[in-house]
C-alpha cells in the first residue's frame, strides 16, 4: 500500500520519531511511505517525497519536524480538501497519517469522511487532546519549562522576588500543573483551576512576613497580562515580583526519551492499524497501552481534569 505522513499544526518534540516510525514500520511490513511537506499545505500543493530507512537516519534525536508544518485554515473548504484528495489518488496513495493536535484532528475526520484512510496521531505540546494519556512533545516541554522555573528560581531567591512564569498549552492547564509540580511553584493558575486572586495575595504577604526568600507562580498563557499581575503582586505585597513568558522556547529541543518512545510506538501501531484495515481513527496511549478510538469519539469532547489539580492543593 502507498501510505502518505505528514505532521501538521504546533511542532512538538517526537514528531520526528513519529514519522520514522511510519517509515521504518511501513517499509519493513512492504509499504511505499511518501512524506508531506508542511503539513496540509502540501497536500494541496502535491509536495510529496518517498521516504526510505535512509531519509530517517539521525531522526530521533532532532526537535520540531523534519517535514515541516503550517497552519492552513483554508482546508476548512471543501474544495481545497478535495484537491488535496485529487492529489493523493493520481499517486496511488490509499493512506494518510496525520500527526498534530485537535485541529489537525478536524482535518483528517473531514478527510476520512470524504473516503481517505486516515489515522491521526496526537503530536501537541499541550496535552489536550481526549482519549490519550499523553500526547508527542508534552514530556519534553514540561522538562524545558521545569529547566527554565528552576533558573528562576536561582534569580528569584537572590533577589528576594515572587517570580510568575507564564507557558503555553492553549486551553489546556496540563503543561502549567506538571511543570509547576515538578517546580516546586507556589501557586499555579491554568483555565481550569483559576486563580483567587484575595487568597494569592493573602499568602504572599504571608511569605514574605515569614522571611520567604521567593514563590513561584505558573499561569497558563492567554489568562491574563502576567507583568500587569507582576506590578500588582508588588504593590499589595511588598514582595518584589517579576514575570517571564517562556514562548516559542517551550516547542523546541530535543525530545526526551519519554517522546522518542511514544513516537516510535504510535508510529508503529498506526502502520499496524491499516495492516490490519483499520482507519478513521485516531491513536493514543491508555494506561500504558497503544489504544484507537473513532476521530468522531475524540473531536470536541473534553478531556477529564486531570487529577495532578488536587495535588497542587495539598503540597504547595
Ligand atoms: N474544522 C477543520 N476542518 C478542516 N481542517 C481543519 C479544521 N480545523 C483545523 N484544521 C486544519 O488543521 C490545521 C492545524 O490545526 P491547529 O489547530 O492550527 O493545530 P493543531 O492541530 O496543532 O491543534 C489547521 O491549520 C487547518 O489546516
Ligand atoms: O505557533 P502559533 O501559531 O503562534 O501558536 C501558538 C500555540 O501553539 C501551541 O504551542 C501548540 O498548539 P497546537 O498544538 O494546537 O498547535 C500552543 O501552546 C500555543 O497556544
Ligand atoms: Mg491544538
Amino acid at each position: 500500500m502507498k501510505i502518505a505522513v505528514l505532521t501538521s499544526g504546533g511542532d512538538a518534540p517526537g514528531m520526528n520519531a513519529a514519522i520514522r516510525a511510519v517509515v521504518r514500520s511501513g517499509t519493513m511490513y512492504g509499504h511505499e511511505v511518501y512524506g508531506v511537506k508542511d503539513g496540509y499545505k502540501g497536500l494541496v500543493e502535491d509536495e510529496m517525497i518517498l521516504l526510505t530507512h535512509q531519509s530517517v537516519s539521525g531522526m530521533l534525536s532532532k526537535g520540531g519536524t523534519f517535514l515541516g508544518t503550517s497552519r492552513l485554515p483554508e482546508f476548512k473548504e471543501i474544495e481545497v480538501r478535495q484537491k488535496a484528495i485529487d492529489n493523493l489518488k493520481a499517486r496511488d496513495i490509499e493512506a494518510l497519517i496525520t500527526i498534530g493536535g485537535d485541529g489537525t484532528y478536524r482535518g483528517a475526520m473531514e478527510l476520512a469522511k470524504m473516503g481517505l484512510k486516515v489515522i491521526g496521531l496526537p503530536g501537541t505540546i499541550d496535552n489536550d487532546i481526549p482519549g490519550t494519556d499523553f500526547t508527542i512533545g508534552f514530556s519534553t516541554a514540561v522538562q524545558t519549562i521545569v529547566d527554565a522555573i528552576d533558573k528562576l528560581r536561582d534569580t528569584s531567591s537572590s533577589h528576594q522576588r515572587v517570580s510568575i512564569i507564564e507557558v503555553m498549552g492553549r486551553h489546556s492547564g496540563d503543561l502549567a500543573v506538571y511543570a509547576g509540580i515538578c517546580g516546586g511553584a507556589e501557586f499555579i493558575i491554568t483555565p481550569e483551576n483559576p486563580m483567587d486572586k484575595a487568597d494569592m495575595v493573602a499568602k504572599i504577604k504571608k511569605y514574605k512576613g515569614e522571611g520567604r526568600r521567593h514563590a513561584i507562580i505558573v499561569i497558563t498563557e492567554k489568562i491574563l497580562d502576567v507583568h500587569a499581575l507582576a506590578e500588582e503582586i508588588t504593590e499589595a505585597t511588598g514582595f518584589s515580583s517579576r514575570a517571564t513568558v517562556l514562548g516559542y522556547i517551550q516547542r523546541g529541543g530535543q525530545p526526551c526519551p519519554e517522546d522518542r518512545i511514544l513516537g516510535s510506538r504510535m508510529g508503529t501501531y498506526a502502520v499496524e492499524l491499516l495492516n490490519d484495515d483499520i482507519y478513521g481513527v485516531c491513536v493514543g496511549i491508555r494506561d500504558s497501552r497503544m489504544v484507537h478510538l473513532p476521530f468522531a469519539n475524540i473531536i470536541g469532547q473534553k478531556r477529564p481534569k486531570n487529577e495532578l489539580y488536587s495535588l497542587v492543593k495539598k503540597i504547595s
